[in-house]
């Protein structure tokens, strides 16, 4: 018989060792102590305020935590480089939604990280750039401005923006404020597929905790001043032999 397949495999992306952060005097966050695995889905639940921007800002590289260390992928964030592996979307309000960009030109901007420069696309990012709209269905507006899209569409774009470098892990603040309940279940259906068939390791924010508990289950795994995580393994239901799928699999259930 063949041996049953063990947490063992899935590495830790994220970890959080006594990390702490303050603006100016606020302290916002103090001794957090937290790994995220290959393959885990976390959502991240708090009251406003409680601080859950600031954290996915500090793991995406925004800001520099004041205290304490962060790990990502293994190695330490201050030497980390390989940022086309993480795919963010930040919050709605964050953007700017008059600046006049086509869909192509805010999911290619996807591309390129803070130390490229934007020039001619090669074809292998086109045809990065031709998945993205694909696997979000939005090749039929990509020639329109972002300003002119329903905020559904919007969640797809940015969405899209996110995963152009075929990332490992997605991390998504608020996906689906100001979206209507029927376009919020298409994404957490969409979502929960992209977690369980494309090996995608998630960290969400999210209010809405009755979905993120239907998929997460009703106990937070840790809770740090203001923030509880809530934590789904992967090998909850899924075997660790289970690698590579990404691409082999289609993206079912779209987000309209
Ligand atoms: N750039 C900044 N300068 C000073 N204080 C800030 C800054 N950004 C956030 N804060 C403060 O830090 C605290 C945490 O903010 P943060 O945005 O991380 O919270 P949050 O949990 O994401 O809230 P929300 O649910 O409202 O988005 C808040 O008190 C906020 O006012």
């Amino acid at each position: 018989m063949s041996a049953i397949p063990t947490a063992d495999c899935h590495q830790p992306m994220i970890e959080l060792r006594d990390v702490c952060f303050s603006y100016k005097d606020q302290h916002v966050m103090k001794d957090l102590n937290f790994s995220v695995k290959e393959r885990d889905f976390v959502g991240i639940v708090g009251s406003n305020g409680a601080g859950k921007t600031t954290l996915l800002k500090m793991l995406v590289g925004l800001m520099p935590p004041t205290g304490g260390e962060i790990r990502l992928f293994g190695e330490s964030i201050r030497q980390f480089r390989d940022w086309e592996r993480i795919g963010y979307v930040p919050q709605k309000n964050a953007l700017n939604m008059l600046f006049p960009a086509t869909v192509r030109e805010v999911v290619t901007s996807g591309l390129f990280t803070n130390k490229s420069i934007f020039r001619r696309l090669s074809r292998d990012a086109k045809a990065k750039l031709d998945d993205a709209l694909q696997v979000m269905r939005i090749e039929d507006i990509a020639d329109k401005r972002i300003g002119r899209l329903s905020g559904g569409q919007q969640q797809r774009v940015f969405l899209a923006r996110a995963m152009i470098n075929q990332p490992d892990l997605l991390v998504l603040d608020e996906p689906t404020v100001g979206i209507d309940a029927e376009t919020q279940d298409g994404f957490f259906e969409l979502i929960r597929h992209m977690h369980q068939h494309h090996n995608i390791t998630f960290l969400m924010v999210s209010h809405d905790i009755d979905r993120l508990e239907d998929y997460l289950g009703k106990e937070p795994r840790q809770q740090n001043g203001k923030i509880k995580f809530f934590v789904r393994h992967s090998h909850d239901d899924l075997d660790c032999g289970e690698t590579n799928l990404q691409h082999s699999i289609p993206l079912v259930g779209s987000v309209e």
